[in-house]
């Protein structure tokens, strides 16, 4: 079946909840994870829609929350980390972590693997792990076949991404952290969008979906839950200081 492509987003709405992924949606991909470069407009820019939304605004991100933070100061919005496995609200209370017990041994049998593939960049997280193969794409098959063994046993799912496979546990991910976000009074009743642009953002795109809301999807066209397009993080950028205005 033909992939439809879809339009550009309307301008933002006054009752819209905003909810932004980080990386290929505010940031441009890098090399590695850490050799991304935040825009210096982002900060003040995240700022300036916060106040136009009356403080319903999140980011939901793949990357551990104390990364993210590294890079980006989240203090004083909802934030979610890991795929939805962490999240602290609005308020600054941040909710349990649930840490498969199997995440030991994976991390111990994907140390090995790293060992045989020297320039793969494994990202530990609080409840899960991620390999990255971007500067190594020829591990690809040995890094997709480990992650799929490990996540067949208890307590993980395999999260595929742009060069990366990652565990993160099971019943976490980016739509459930939307859901659980709506549920507080600040957001009650408004409609969520969802920015994002790689697979882990379409469960948040059917979660908005399934409140009224919609997703935004950057990148090229593909099969999707979102029902709007942005073409890259520049269009993201632009469309959102329209939005501030
Ligand atoms: O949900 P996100 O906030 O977009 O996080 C998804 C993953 O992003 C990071 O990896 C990706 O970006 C890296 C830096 O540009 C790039 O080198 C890598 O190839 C991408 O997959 C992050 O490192 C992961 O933990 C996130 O899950």
């Amino acid at each position: 079946m033909p992939i439809t492509d879809l339009s550009p987003p309307p301008p933002l709405a006054p009752d819209v909840a905003l909810f932004l992924d980080f990386d290929g949606t505010l940031v441009e991909l890098a090399e590695a994870p850490d050799a991304i470069s935040v825009p210096h407009h982002l900060p003040r820019l995240l700022t300036r829609l916060g106040e136009r939304l009356d403080g319903r605004i999140g980011i939901i991100s793949g990357r551990a929350l104390a990364d993210l933070e590294r890079h980006l100061d989240c203090r004083g919005f909802a934030v979610s980390g890991s795929h939805g496995a962490e999240l602290r609200l609005g308020d600054g209370t941040s909710l349990p972590v649930e840490t498969p017990e199997s995440l030991s041994a994976a991390r111990i049998a994907v140390r090995a693997l790293a060992t045989r593939f020297p320039l793969l960049i494994v990202e530990e997280k609080p409840a899960g792990i991620a390999v990255h193969y971007r500067r190594v794409p020829e591990a690809q098959d040995a890094v997709i076949a480990l992650m799929t063994e490990l996540a067949e046993g208890d307590g993980f799912v395999l999260q595929r991404g742009k060069m990366v496979a990652e565990l993160r546990p099971r019943g976490a991910d980016k739509g459930a952290a939307l859901r659980r976000l709506m549920r507080e009074p600040k957001f009650a009743g408004a409609r969520p969008l969802f920015v994002g642009d790689d697979l882990t953002d379409e469960d948040a795109f059917a979660a908005a979906a399934s409140i009224n809301g919609a997703g935004i999807l950057v990148g090229p066209p593909r099969k999707t839950a979102a029902r709007w397009r942005l073409a890259d993080v520049a269009a993201v950028a632009a469309w959102l200081e329209e939005g501030a205005r």
